[in-house]
């Protein structure tokens, strides 16, 4: 379980990006992180893996508490925590799998950090993830050669080989057109469904979170505004969130039912 206790975050610059949000995500459950931009979205996901410092407040993960680790301890605990990025941080020159098992750097010693070489169980689970994502047969391909879609499957199992306990995940679709992010939204929840995995999903694209999660949050200026069920996002919410706007373009309609129905939503995807 992710608790957040009065997480606070304000950047030399002085912009307060994160004003004391407290927040509670049980085990397997799928949250989606809405709001404008500037809101504190990503600084929200950085801060519990601390790839941003918080200013006070704490992040727990189980009975750890994130905010205190040393160095040594934290890197230790980044195991538990999966990231995806919008950009796919992916290693261009090297192979799929090659970027696959670096996701396995955390675990392996030194020497066979330095020289790539895993252990035949890593490679196995990478082979394993690759063939799950449908990537098995672009697994000694370069990662420059690959389409978005490809990379971000590939970003997604650089996570997963982690074998994490929480998904971090910012804006996984902001750079794929429209069908190529449903398909990487569903997969992302179907594989946290089949793994008991909990993810917080920092997402721009409203109809979509609504699509495919059961809680969303919306983060405005830096706090918690909403916290509830997709159905609960209302005109008057949205307009709370990211104010004036006619939202009832952006609402998802009956029409959507069809794609609903595609990718029904997992027991673990989890009410709020
Ligand atoms: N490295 C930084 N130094 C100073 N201020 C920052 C830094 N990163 C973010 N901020 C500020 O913190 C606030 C929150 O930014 P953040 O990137 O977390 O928002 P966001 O909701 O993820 O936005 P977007 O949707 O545009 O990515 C903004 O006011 C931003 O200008």
């Amino acid at each position: 379980m992710l608790r957040l206790e009065k997480l606070t975050k304000t950047y030399p610059t002085g912009d307060m990006a994160l004003q004391a949000v407290d927040l509670e995500i049980p085990a397997g459950q799928i949250v989606a992180l809405i709001g404008p931009s500037g809101a504190g979205k990503s600084t929200l996901i950085r801060c519990i893996n601390r790839l941003v410092e918080p200013s006070s407040g704490a992040a727990w993960l189980d009975d750890v508490n994130l905010t205190r680790l040393s160095q040594a301890a934290l890197r230790r605990q980044r195991r538990r925590m999966g990231m995806i990025f919008q950009e796919y941080a992916l290693v261009e020159r090297l192979t799929v799998m090659e970027n696959v098992l670096s996701g396995r750097l955390g675990y392996v010693g030194f020497w066979r950090s330095f020289t790539r070489r895993f252990p035949q169980k890593d490679v196995d689970e990478a082979y394993r993830l690759l063939d799950r994502v449908g990537l098995l047969d672009m697994a000694d391909k370069r990662a420059d050669e690959l389409s978005g879609g490809q990379r971000q499957r590939v970003g997604i199992c650089r996570a997963l080989i982690q074998d994490p306990a929480l998904l971090l995940v910012d804006e996984p679709t902001a750079s794929l057109d429209p069908k190529t992010s449903r398909q990487i939204m569903r997969l992302i929840v179907e594989l946290c469904a089949e793994r008991g995995l909990a993810a917080i999903i920092n997402i721009h694209d409203v109809a979509l979170a609504q699509m495919f999660v059961n809680r969303v949050i919306g983060l405005q200026k830096g706090r918690v505004v909403f916290d509830g069920p997709p159905d609960a996002l209302t005109a008057e919410v949205l307009t709370q969130i990211y104010g004036e706007e006619d939202w009832e373009a952006t609402i998802r309609k009956p029409e959507d039912e069809d794609e609903a129905e595609a990718a029904p939503l997992p027991a673990g995807a989890g009410g709020a």
